[in-house]
């Protein structure tokens, strides 16, 4: 699939006043990634090799025709994000007279601990050679550059050896805004939503806040690969501005979750404009070691809303879907499904990842522990829930139902395991035979799509009882038909009655007939809230910076 409606990098710039050049970075694919695609959440039985069964989807006889459609759209769903658009860069020229496409000369002025009374120290850049010593300055006053580690804050020349200045301690005439990186950003970064109803300016606008300036000095200036620690909630990404001074080497690679690499190599530029590279926060990026001079960089955080538990009242999803989220979801909304964004309570209760579990599971002939219907789909999103009295161990938690409305059964993910991007949704004691624990349930955010039953489904008379069926036994099953009945309607009426339809066969039916829901995991942008999220693909990612 074409990822629709993705802008193609070079368009901005046609569009843009002043962005003089958008560039084309060197793209590679990470081969020695993980193959995401092959890690579909397989709830039903994956092969003792851990192959992943024929067909991918929990269907059988019945429904192969669209066990097959989806499969397909899960691949490339796969390849889409592999070619959607997750970081972009451009240049300015700099040039003293003013005029459209060119920036002036940056000038820097900072706070010094050694005043002179010719009032606070500047530079411009290019540098004017009236000012090499002040820039001599500018290097020294720098503070070293720390980073988050743990929640701490720490100095590893190791990890990350650079100068930095924090956004109170410096000011400059550069701004994003009228050079029209900003508007670039927005169109390549985050897709326009051309239906009318959907439009939110609010919501989809980008704010540019200057928050650090960085010298990585030659030799040996770097920063390892991390993923930025957010500084909003609203944060989707980052915008990096290499100022015009002279260094080799320290080229910016960054990376998305499928191990897409992006690298922004502007040590050999001339000196004459200023580079810019803007990449989604949850990127994992590197900046490579400097081999001489001084690379000089601002830093931009980009913001809107995004982070899925957000005050409930500001929470904007669908409207900040980005990138191929977004695509993804104007695809489903263009083809009549009414997708949602909602949250995927997942009940960690139920997490048995043991292998002696599983075992246990084949002997007795259950499915596995991770094919429990554990996790619910909520409403709409909201803050985390502390509950304070507690429950017994296993018992129900009333809270849960403000999370969790609707159960998850028959679905076919199409993005991998949705629960690597989690928050802390609920928090309660668990009391038991032992002391208690303290319990915490997590939520993701995820893109739902209610597929209508095709006529395969409805002329099945399979009355076969599949393993899975067979688990749930007749009181649970009622417990969670009238769940289903009683619950608050999370996708309108319309998919409530075909949902409710295709659901009602499952207890005769075997458990491998079409499913009719869909889920395509959102990529949560919030990206670091958990120390599992953070592993992305194997990418080693030791620590967030600051
Ligand atoms: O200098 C750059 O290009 C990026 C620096 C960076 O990743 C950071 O400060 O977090
Ligand atoms: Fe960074």
């Amino acid at each position: 699939m074409q990822p629709l409606g993705n802008p193609n990098v070079s368009d901005p710039v046609d569009q843009s006043n002043e962005s003089d050049q958008v560039n084309q970075p060197n793209e590679s694919s990470q081969v020695d990634q993980p193959n995401e695609s092959s890690q579909v959440d397989q709830p039903d039985k994956p092969d003792k090799a851990g192959q992943p069964d024929e067909p991918d989807f929990p269907v059988g006889d019945t429904g192969r025709g669209l066990s097959k459609i989806l499969r397909k759209l899960k691949e490339d769903i796969n390849c889409g994000w592999d070619e959607a658009t997750y970081a972009i860069g451009g240049s300015v020229k700099v040039k003293a007279e003013p005029g459209p496409k060119v920036c002036p000369p940056i000038v820097i002025r900072w706070d010094t601990s050694n005043p002179t009374r010719l009032g606070p120290p500047k530079v411009s850049l290019p540098l004017d050679a009236s000012l090499s010593e002040s820039f001599q300055k500018l290097v020294h006053e720098c503070q070293p550059a720390t980073f988050a580690k743990e929640g701490e804050e720490v100095y590893n020349e190791e990890y990350r050896k650079a100068g930095k200045l924090d956004e109170t301690a410096f000011s400059t005439n550069f701004c994003p805004y009228s050079l029209g990186i900003v508007d670039t950003i927005a169109q390549a970064l985050l897709p326009t939503m051309l239906d009318a109803g959907l439009v939110k300016e609010k919501a989809r606008g980008v704010r540019a806040e200057l928050y650090k300036l960085n010298i990585y000095s030659g030799p040996s200036g770097k920063f390892k690969a991390h993923v930025d620690t957010p500084r909003a909630q609203s944060q989707f990404g980052s915008l990096v501005v290499c100022l015009p001074y002279g260094h080799e080497g320290g080229a910016l690679v960054v990376r998305n979750k499928k191990g897409s690499a992006t690298t922004f190599d502007w040590g050999s530029l001339p000196t004459d404009s200023i580079q810019w590279a803007a990449f989604y926060s949850d990127c994992e990026h590197e900046v490579l070691e400097v081999n001489s001079g001084h690379r000089v960089w601002i830093g931009v955080n980009c913001t809107h809303s995004y982070a899925h538990t957000a005050n409930p009242k500001d929470h904007l999803l669908p409207f900040s879907l980005k990138g191929f989220d977004f695509i993804l979801y104007e695809v489903f909304r263009a083809l009549g499904l009414k997708p949602k964004a909602v949250p995927l309570l997942h009940d960690s209760r139920y997490d048995y990842d043991d292998d002696d579990e599983d075992e246990y599971c084949d002997d007795f002939d259950w499915p596995r522990y991770d094919a429990w219907p554990q996790d619910t789909l909520g409403e709409r999103f909201q803050s985390t829930v502390v509950d304070r009295e507690g429950v017994y161990e296993g018992g129900d938690l009333d809270e849960r139902d403000m999370w969790g409305q609707t159960w998850m059964r028959r679905v076919a993910w199409l993005d991998g395991n949705p629960k690597r991007y989690k928050e802390k949704a609920l928090m309660f004691m668990a009391y038991g035979n032992d002391v208690g624990s303290l319990e915490i349930m997590y939520s993701s955010a995820a893109i739902v799509a209610w597929l209508p039953p095709t006529q395969l489904d409805s002329d099945s008379e399979n009355t076969e009882v599949s393993s899975e069926e067979a688990y749930y036994d007749e009181d649970e099953e009622d417990q969670y038909d009238e769940e289903e009945e009683s619950d608050e309607n999370v996708n309108g009426s319309d998919e409530e009655d075909v949902k409710g339809e295709a659901l009602e066969k499952a207890p005769n039916g075997a458990s491998d007939e079409g499913p009719e829901t869909e889920v395509k995991a959102n990529e949560q942008t919030t990206p670091v809230l958990d120390s599992g999220h953070n592993k992305i693909q194997g990418v080693k990612n030791e620590f967030d910076a600051k």
